[in-house]
């Protein structure tokens, strides 16, 4: 199905919450090239990976994922072109130029401070620059946002209690400056209890917190994450239908689901976007948001995203309202700002209904 300019120019208009979205994975191949040369660093020849003869050729690659496992392996070769604050600053100001664009008006970015610390960049380096973004994102284009630091869970839970006390010590919690904790990295073998020591801490500490779960592996998961973990939300979750009771008390609890479609289809969770259970949360009341996750690997920012979701599922201006209205009750900012968004999906709807 082809969109209408109306319907496109509504989904454009609507006041968006991205809460799914990997800084990393905003590093599009040309930037990548070009940092590679001004910070000197190899990538691999083109001789052993024929991906990294050019962006044109990376950008292909891109399209072929044959799993996450396959999409990590390039996004940690990637980000290791990131080494100062500056790189880390432009980085995101380019993320929210883009998303500005695209309708977001408060985002809650994820990174990943042990795949930068553990090639000598220092957790420090990455918050500044980050901040720095957030900041002129704020002055610029009135978008709120957050930092969610995510634990790489391929590797040992005493990693992840080491990087969320480095973030404790300076204050980070405390301060604002990182609002929660997430879960990221290969799921499959990785399950969310071997990291309930630190999730616990977090509770105790009044930190938010999040993890991916139900995107490769199964309902066990989610309900792992939620039961251990004591998580506020869940990233990706689609796999929560194969649990009629887990589902019906992640919607009852108002539980935030954080789809991500064109990631979905292109690490092969899914066939095609009309295969996600949108159609299934909305009937059962489940609260998820739509978002980009890695834009730069998957094909398309936020509102490609939206528009590939009304492309399969032909959505009202009613059940986009309750998908926008959801994303911003599942949002980790203050009454206030959440109040004041909800008036502008509200005036939105009323103007296209
Ligand atoms: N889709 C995804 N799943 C797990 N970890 C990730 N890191 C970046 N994107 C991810
Ligand atoms: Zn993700």
């Amino acid at each position: 199905m082809c969109l209408s300019s109306r319907t496109h120019d509504f989904l454009q208009a609507l006041p968006k919450c991205e809460h799914h979205l990997h800084i990393e994975g905003s590093l599009s191949p040309t930037l990548l090239f070009r940092l590679a040369a001004t910070n000197n660093i190899a990538l691999p020849s083109p001789a052993i990976d024929p991906a990294f003869a050019s962006p044109a050729a990376l950008s292909t690659r891109y399209e072929q994922f044959s799993s996450l496992d396959d999409f990590l392996h390039y996004y940690f070769i990637g980000m290791s072109v990131l080494l100062s604050s500056a790189d880390f600053e432009s980085l995101a100001y380019e993320y929210f130029c883009r998303a500005h664009a695209d309708g977001v008006h408060h985002a809650e970015i994820f990174f990943d401070p042990q795949a930068h610390t553990s090639r000598g960049v220092a957790y420090d380096t990455v918050v500044k620059g980050l901040s720095a973004a957030q900041e002129r994102a704020r002055k610029d284009f009135s978008i709120s946002s957050k930092l969610i630091l995510c634990f790489l869970r391929h590797l040992p839970a005493g990693d992840a209690k080491q990087t969320f006390n480095a973030a404790q010590a300076l204050g980070h919690f405390s301060d604002g400056t990182v609002a929660g904790i997430g879960l990221d990295s290969s799921e499959v073998g990785f399950p969310p209890e071997l990291f309930r020591e630190v999730y616990i801490s977090a509770k105790d500490g009044g930190i938010r917190r999040t993890a991916h779960a139900g995107e490769e592996g199964d309902a066990s998961y989610i309900s792992g994450a939620l039961d251990n973990c004591h998580v506020e939300r869940i990233d990706h979750g689609i796999r929560v239908v194969e649990d009629d009771v887990l589902m019906k008390r992640i919607a009852r609890n108002k539980t935030l689901v954080t789809m991500c479609p064109l990631s979905n289809v292109r690490l092969r969770c899914v066939q095609s976007v009309s295969e996600l259970p949108v159609r299934t949360f909305l009937d059962e009341g489940v609260r998820f948001s739509v978002n980009s996750d890695d834009p730069a690997y998957f094909g398309g920012y936020i509102l490609d995203n939206y528009c590939a979701v009304q492309e399969a599922f032909n959505l009202t201006f009613k059940e986009w309202k309750y998908i926008a209205d959801g994303a911003i009750e599942g949002s980790w900012c203050d009454e206030e700002r959440k109040s004041a968004l909800l008036q502008k999906v509200q005036a939105l709807v009323a103007k296209y209904e």
